[in-house]
């Protein structure tokens, strides 16, 4: 019976999510999409949803659905994962989202913490910062389908919500969780429905963790999840358990696909051209998917090794991006270059590949579901917030990255690991 029962609002967050809970002892198993049979016996249960860009009523009525089924499993706390850079519109969906999950487990108040120091995201007095630059000039301003142009996230989280946004400040924060929770009771008193957390060092999220022991709800990137299986064995209901990761030997030919714009991605690709066979694919000189799957699959005769991965992306700057968006509309131009990486993924595991790396968190989605995976054990960390999975049915090694994790050599470092 799951103790932690999570929804993802992406793949990636939700490989990111189960390797943090993992690396602190949970036993963790990520199911794609509402999980419809019996569910698998683990300490923590990973629901990845591809709820981050849909409409927001959508996106409420898959996690309601997911909230139930961990519920009915057992689930003693709910835990909803969102990214470590707030990805989301004024029309949500973090906001409506907590909305309807707050009022399912009849609660009127959660945190709301995407900070992850492990990976450069931190919160000081509200306002969120990637490495030293503020959100709004991280080049997440930027992103194809979430452009993140305000870094207080007091403002952006209550232009998402009718319930108050309060925030539990720094010096609070460094007081403990004895303080932290005095805080909440004064927001809630106050009539805050949300509180956005100050958190810069992994032992602000452990405090926080500590405190919201006894929350229904969570809100959050993984970061905060790191103090919440302490909660569950100071109760008694957690063995004391190491790193909890293991997956069967590796096999099969290696590539890359990417569909992530991110500055790291960007970079990654970058490097990757001087080590790799690299194909880049202009989706604004050839705007159709099967077109693309065709031209890469045309490239890649020949070249599938179990020695070095191929890597294929379809990722551009944003002048490029903007450019397509222009042609097509926002929503399109993600959807058919989406299509495009899914159908090539497809592709590259039928011809061979047994080791795959995925860059982009919409992209991850759509390739996971192309590939008819169910479910996905979690193995040990390339980098931080991206394991190694195993993906089933099917025994597919496949590591689904965020766009902005990994170091700059990750798409070589990945098939060392
Ligand atoms: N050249 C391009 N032009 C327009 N959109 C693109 C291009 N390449 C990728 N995209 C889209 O950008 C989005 C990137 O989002 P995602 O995969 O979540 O990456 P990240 O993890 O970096 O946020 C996807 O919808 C993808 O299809
Ligand atoms: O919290 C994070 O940053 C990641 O887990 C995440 O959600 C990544 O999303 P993408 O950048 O869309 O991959």
């Amino acid at each position: 019976m799951p103790l932690l029962g999570c929804i993802a609002d992406d793949s990636t967050g939700a490989t990111d999510l189960a390797a943090m809970l993992v690396a602190n002892g949970m036993t963790t198993v990520q199911v794609i999409g509402v999980p419809q049979g019996p569910m698998p016996d683990a300490d923590a249960i990973v629901v990845a949803l591809k709820s981050r860009t849909t409409p927001a009523a959508d996106a409420v009525a898959e996690s309601l659905a997911a909230c139930e089924a961990l519920l009915a499993a057992g689930a003693k706390q709910i835990f909803f994962k969102y990214c470590s850079t707030f990805d989301s519109t004024d029309e949500g969906n973090i906001g409506p989202v907590a909305d309807a999950l707050l009022k399912r487990l009849q609660s009127g108040f959660a945190i709301a913490c995407p900070a992850f120091p492990a990976n450069n995201r931190s919160i000081y007095m509200g306002h969120l910062f990637v490495g030293q630059a503020l959100l709004n000039e991280s080049g997440m301003e930027n992103h194809p389908l979430t452009p993140m142009k305000d870094a207080n996230l007091v403002r952006v989280l209550s232009r998402q919500t009718e319930g108050g946004v309060g925030l539990v400040p720094f010096p609070v924060v460094e007081e403990g969780a004895a303080a932290i929770r005095r805080e909440f009771t004064r927001l809630k008193e106050a009539g805050r429905r949300y509180a956005i957390t100050d958190a810069v060092t992994d032992a602000h999220l452990r405090m926080l963790g500590e405190a919201c022991a006894e929350h229904a709800l969570i809100t959050g990137g993984s970061g905060v999840a790191m103090g919440l299986p302490d909660n569950f064995r100071a109760k008694g209901l957690l063995p004391e358990r190491g790193d909890a990761a293991s997956l069967p030997p590796p096999r099969g030919a290696m590539a890359v696909v990417a569909g992530s714009c991110s500055r790291a991605t960007l970079g990654q690709i970058g490097l990757a051209r001087d080590h790799v066979p690299t194909l880049e694919l202009d989706a604004l000189a050839n705007p159709d998917a099967q077109a693309l799957v065709k031209e890469a699959l045309g490239w890649v005769e020949g070249k599938l090794s179990e020695e070095r991965p191929v890597v294929i992306a379809a990722s551009a700057p944003p002048d490029k991006v903007a450019a397509l968006q222009q042609k097509l509309g926002r929503e399109a131009a993600g959807t058919l270059v989406e299509h495009a990486i899914a159908g090539i993924a497809q592709a590259l595991v039928e011809r061979g590949v047994g080791r795959l790396v995925v860059a982009g968190g919409e992209t991850s989605g759509a390739v996971v579901q192309k590939l008819g995976v169910t479910s996905l054990r979690i193995g040990p960390q390339i980098d931080p917030g991206v394991p190694w999975t195993y993906a089933e049915p099917g025994g597919l090694h496949l590591a689904l990255k965020s766009g902005n994790f990994g170091a700059r050599d990750f798409f070589l470092k990945a098939f060392a690991a």
